[in-house]
C-alpha cells in the first residue's frame, strides 16, 4: 500500500491576477496529522480545496492516497472526509437526518447514531442545522466528514467557534482516528491545536512553505537561546532595558505587559532584569525561563503586522 496520504509538489493556483498559492510542497505520511498554519490569505483553503478535487491546479502535482484529485476524482471520493471551512447544510435539515443521508452515500458507514453520540449531539439530533448553535454546527459538519469512515480526512478549520469542551473533544477524537489509521490534514489559527495534535506542522506564507517539521523540532531550532519572558505594567522603555544588559540582546514587549528577553538566560541576566525594574518601581512578575513556543516561532517567520 502506498505509504503517502498527501503529495504535493510545485503546487501554484491562480484566481485572476492573484496567485493563492505558488510552489508549495509538501508530503504527509498515512496515519498522521498535518496542521496547515498562515496568515489569512497565505494559500492554505486553496491548498485544501485543490487535494479534494474543487479547484483544479494549474502548476504542479497533487497526488491524495495516490490518485489525481480531479482526474481520480470518483475513486478517490468515497475514501476522503471533507469538512469545508465554516460548515454548511440545509438551515432547515436535522442534525441526524444530514449525518444519515451523508452515511447513505458510504459503503461501510459508521454508525450516525453512535457519532452523534461521541460528538455530543445526541441532545440535538432532531433540531434543525439553523437552530444549532455554531459550536454544534461545527461538531455536525464535522461528523459529516467523517461518517463515511473515510482513510483520509480534510478539516479546514475544524475547531473553530467551539467552547473549549468541544474543542479537547474533537482533538480526542481525531487522535484516536489517527490510532486507527486514518490520516487527518487541517489548517488551523489555534497554535495549541497545532502544537498538542499535529505529527507534522507547516506554515504557510504567501502561497509557499516558509517552514515545517513536527512541534517539537519547529521549537527547538535555536533552543539555545532560551528567552526570559516576564509581566510588569505595560510601556517600559525596552531599548533602555537592553542597554543594562550585555551587547547583543534583545528585549521586546510582545504584548501590553509581556516582555521577551532574547539573547540567553543566566542567573545574571535574571538579577539585572529584576533590579532593572526594581529601579523603574515595577515589579517584574510570573518570570518563566524556557524556549520559544510554536506563537513565537510563528511571529518571527510571518512577522507581526496584520494582513488583509
Ligand atoms: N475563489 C477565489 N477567487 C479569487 N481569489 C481567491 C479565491 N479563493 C481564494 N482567493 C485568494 O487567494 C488567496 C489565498 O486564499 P486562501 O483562502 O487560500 O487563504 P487561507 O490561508 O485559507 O486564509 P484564511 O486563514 O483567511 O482562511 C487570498 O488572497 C484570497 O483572497
Amino acid at each position: 500500500m502506498n505509504t503517502t496520504a498527501v503529495e504535493i509538489t510545485g503546487l501554484v493556483k491562480r484566481f485572476g491576477a492573484v496567485t493563492a498559492v505558488s510552489g508549495l510542497d509538501l508530503t504527509m505520511p498515512r496515519a498522521t496529522i498535518l496542521a496547515l498554519l498562515g496568515p489569512n490569505g497565505a494559500g492554505k483553503t486553496t491548498t485544501v480545496e485543490v487535494c479534494e478535487g474543487f479547484q483544479e491546479a494549474d502548476e504542479g502535482t497533487v497526488r491524495v492516497l495516490g490518485l489525481d484529485p480531479v482526474r481520480d476524482s470518483a475513486a478517490l471520493r468515497p475514501r476522503i472526509g471533507v469538512m469545508p471551512q465554516g460548515g454548511g447544510a440545509y438551515p432547515g435539515v436535522r442534525a441526524d437526518e444530514m449525518v444519515r443521508l451523508v452515511a447513505s452515500c458510504a459503503a461501510h458507514p459508521l454508525d450516525p447514531a453512535w457519532l452523534l453520540d461521541v460528538l455530543g449531539l445526541a441532545g440535538v439530533r432532531r433540531t434543525p442545522f439553523k437552530r444549532l448553535s455554531g459550536g454544534q454546527q461545527q461538531r455536525l459538519s464535522l461528523a459529516c466528514a467523517l461518517v463515511g469512515r473515510p482513510e483520509l480526512v480534510f478539516l479546514d478549520e475544524p475547531t473553530a467557534g467551539m467552547d473549549p469542551q468541544a474543542r479537547r473533544l474533537v482533538w480526542d477524537l481525531l487522535a484516536a482516528l489517527r490510532a486507527d489509521g486514518v490520516s487527518v490534514l487541517l489548517t488551523t489559527h489555534l497554535m495549541e491545536e497545532a502544537e498538542s495534535l499535529a505529527d507534522t506542522v507547516v506554515i504557510v506564507d504567501g502561497g509557499r512553505v516558509i517552514a515545517s517539521g513536527s512541534p517539537t523540532a519547529l521549537t527547538a531550532e535555536h533552543a539555545e537561546d532560551a528567552q526570559l519572558r516576564f509581566r510588569a505594567t505595560a510601556g517600559l522603555d525596552t531599548d533602555l532595558l537592553a542597554a543594562a544588559l550585555p551587547e547583543g540582546y534583545l528585549v521586546t514587549e510582545s504584548a501590553p505587559g509581556s516582555y521577551r528577553v532574547c539573547g540567553g538566560v543566566d542567573p545574571q541576566v535574571i538579577s539585572t532584569v529584576t533590579a532593572w525594574c526594581a529601579q523603574q518601581g515595577v515589579l517584574a512578575e510570573e518570570l518563566h525561563v524556557g524556549r520559544r513556543d510554536l506563537e513565537e516561532v510563528f511571529l518571527e517567520l510571518t512577522g507581526r503586522e496584520l494582513r488583509a
